[in-house]
């Protein structure tokens, strides 16, 4: 509900703004946010309850916290209590006080460190755990983002091999920090400039090309932080969190980091709130909503791969995590650090206008050059398999040399068509009117969109012929192709389906790093971030698709992802090699990134964008409907429009007149939208303030679904 309630205070107790109380809500007790304190009520003073129990005696956020939480609420469109349920913990929630000594730690005992690799041999987990806890304790936090399961930590346990510790061994267990390479020239000037920055709020850019150790410079930076005593909170995309990067943090900083990941208990997430709320964990990694963890005595906020998709949040309470770490940056008068190889064209506009500060890595930092993408034509190609002839050709040289290749297709499963030869018949959803994508290993057909599944049909529906046939292909058919084609060289593949598994993702990207696997075949899971140094080729095996679309941010999605897939060949230094496959060489974005880097093209795609005025030069927000019935949804947003047409703030705002989605049907229902466009931010969301409560009011806003998406990713 978009409004805040009316409680009397509690009898004896004070009650603090910022604190939980409990409070009779219907027939109900309830745990609800205190956010403000007034003299009177809109309500008879008779009708209202008493807060029952008071839960904190002390504001569970710093005002400056709670302030952006309202801030966000007001600008999102979002109600305040589902923004800050959000940002709390679940047993926060649910009432119970935080706890810092729910952590569970976990270190070798004797018996443990005599094992070695030959008492373990039938069970590589097992020891894969005793040779974390080698260097000293660990956090089950720290283990699980390592692959670590809780059925391993027990089996473990059971040997007596292991044993729990008390939090004072995390801190024995921190090795010094570990000696680094010094750093490049590059990089000691933006660690600097950066340094130079940390008394009050600023913005940084850092723009470096893939390999050129933006990670490094951000060690070093929150090195000086923490020698400070004070706390950094880092944010890395969805996927970024691998234990990689944890071992890195680890080892360059030697200081306790708290994680806030999907693998998390609910006690560990309570638990690593509670230590970063208390000022006690240096460094927190997270991701999006790692933004809204309470810091006693924050110094900076880093923000990696800042142009990353996962930061906004597609449903719910839709705001995007980067867009508010610089208004927390700003509220509690800190730096706010962004790093990317490839810059979102927000944080371009940004320095454009002299808001940001722009530092730039131009250099790999292992030395080599950035590899350049050449295109291969495939209109003059007699494919024989999946791959072009000249590319199976350069993937036999680079992996008769030792080293890695790495095959990228972004479509998951077998094939994204099952086609009837016979008379032209395919499988398709009816709730979405979209092909079913076949996947082989599951033996299953599923809808990408509403991710309904069915078994795979021997018979055509319609013509009862059994010549069922694949069209297209994803990278299960890739993987099985690749595997026959060079049979020599293990070949892996990385995608949602791959990694359903808990700790699957971790453990392959591991094995990767050791060598285990030869050819990599893999979505963007495979293409972001990772530091695969025996990488020197990567394929980039279709891309054609993605020329289509009609969104405004096609362009710059397609480019970051090429330059990000591209930036993993050739970290360590060496010659390396991109080679895309596409129908259409003459497409200017393809023909751009062969010939220009991602500044150049970003920039020209910038240019098209403020004469089109569209973001970031102008600021959206759409009003989305969806229902069983399109009448109900076309006459929704109608009235919504009507609404919004009538308002005072309108004439600042251009409001669209309302139509059918990109994709009209998902998962039964159908979809409109209503978008809005201004030059800038504050008319639209003064325009839907003022709207939304009497939009919220009519009869339809009950029958349909709907929500707000204010500076939406998507717009079609
Ligand atoms: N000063 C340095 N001297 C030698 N090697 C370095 C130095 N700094 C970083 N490296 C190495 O360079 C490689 C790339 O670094 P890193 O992964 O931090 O790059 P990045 O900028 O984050 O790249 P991406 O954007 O592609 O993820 C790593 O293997 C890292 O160990
Ligand atoms: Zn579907």
């Amino acid at each position: 509900m978009r409004r805040i309630f009316d409680y009397l205070p509690h009898p004896q107790r004070q009650v603090v703004v910022g604190g939980r109380v409990r409070v009779p809500f219907g027939r109900r007790m309830m745990v609800g946010v205190v956010v403000g304190e007034s003299d009177h009520s809109d309500w008879p003073v008779e009708q209202l309850k008493a807060v029952d129990e008071v839960l904190d005696q002390q504001p569970i956020w710093p005002q400056s916290l709670l302030d952006l939480l309202k801030w966000a609420g007001r600008y999102y469109q979002h109600p305040i209590g589902e923004v800050l349920t959000h940002a709390l913990p679940k047993k926060m929630r649910q009432g119970e006080q935080p706890n810092s000594a729910d952590i569970e730690v976990w270190q070798l005992t004797d018996a443990g460190v005599a094992q070695d690799a030959q008492s373990t041999k039938r069970a590589p987990k097992q020891w894969q755990l005793l040779e974390l806890l080698k260097a000293g304790a660990q956090e089950r936090a720290t283990l699980s983002a390592q692959g670590v399961t809780g059925a391993t930590i027990q089996a473990v346990a059971k040997k007596q091999w292991i044993e729990s510790a008390p939090l004072s061994a995390l801190n024995e267990s921190l090795s010094q920090p570990s000696n680094q390479p010094p750093a490049t020239r590059e990089q000691s000037i933006a660690i600097t400039a950066l340094c130079s920055r940390l008394q009050g709020f600023s913005v940084s850019l850092l723009e470096g090309i893939t390999g050129s150790g933006k990670t490094r410079v951000y060690l070093d930076v929150m090195s000086q932080v923490i020698e400070q005593g004070k706390q950094v909170l880092v944010l890395v995309p969805e996927i970024g969190l691998t234990p990689q990067t944890l071992s890195r943090f680890r080892h360059h900083l030697g200081v306790r980091i708290g994680l806030v990941h999907s693998g998390l208990n609910d006690s560990e997430r309570l638990a690593a709130w509670q230590a970063a709320r208390t000022g006690e964990l240096p460094v927190l990694l997270g991701t999006r909503s790692a933004i809204f963890t309470p810091m006693a005595n924050l110094g900076l906020i880093v923000v990696d791969e800042e142009h990353d998709g996962s930061y906004k949040q597609q449903d719910g309470f839709r705001y995007q995590a980067r867009d508010l770490a610089v208004m927390r940056a700003r509220n509690e008068q800190v730096l706010l650090l962004l790093g990317s190889a490839t810059p979102s064209f927000e944080s371009l506009a940004n320095v454009e206008a002299g808001r940001y500060q722009h530092l730039t890595l131009s250099e790999r930092a292992a030395g080599g050059q950035l590899p350049k993408i050449a295109a291969i034509d495939m209109r003059q190609q007699v494919m024989t398999g999946p791959l072009s002839a000249p590319i199976v050709k350069a993937m036999e040289q680079h992996l008769q040399a030792n080293n890695q290749v790495l095959v990228f297709l972004n479509r998951r499963g077998f094939a994204p068509v099952l086609l009837c030869h016979e008379c032209g018949w395919f499988a398709e959803c009816h709730r979405c009117n979209r092909p079913f994508t076949w996947h082989k290993g599951f033996r299953r057909l599923v809808c990408h969109h509403c991710q309904v599944e069915r078994p795979v049909p021997h018979q055509c529906d319609s013509c009862g012929s059994t010549q069922l046939v694949p069209v297209g292909q994803g990278t299960e058919q890739l993987e099985e192709a690749l595997q026959e084609q060079f049979p020599d060289y293990p070949v892996v593949r990385i995608d949602r389906d791959s990694t359903r598994r808990k700790d699957a993702f971790e453990n392959l990207v591991a094995d990767i790093q050791r060598g285990h696997y030869r050819i990599l075949v893999g979505t963007q899971m495979l293409a972001k971030g990772h530091d695969f140094v025996d990488v020197t080729l990567v394929v980039i095996a279709d891309v054609d698709g993605a020329l289509f679309s009609s969104d405004f941010r096609a362009g710059e999605r397609m480019c970051q992802l090429l330059t990000q897939v591209s930036g993993r060949a050739g970290r360590a230094g060496q010659q390396a090699q991109v080679l895309l496959q596409t129908h259409y060489p003459d497409h200017p974005w393809v023909q751009q990134l062969q010939t220009e880097g991602y500044q150049q093209v970003a920039s020209a795609l910038l240019a098209e964008r403020k004469q089109a005025q569209l973001p970031p030069y102008a600021a959206i927000a759409i009003i989305r409907a969806e229902a069983n019935d399109e009448t109900k949804v076309a006459e929704f947003l109608a009235a919504a429009e009507l609404v919004l047409n009538t308002a005072a703030q309108r004439h600042e705002v251009i409001v669209m007149p309302p139509g059918p989605c990109a994709m009209v049907r998902k998962a039964g229902r159908y979809r409109w939208q209503l978008v809005l466009i201004a030059p800038q931010k504050a008319p639209i969301q003064k325009l839907l303030t003022e709207s939304l409560g009497e939009i919220e009011s009519s009869k339809l806003a009950q029958v349909v679904r709907w929500h707000v998406d204010v500076d939406p990713h998507d717009t079609v």
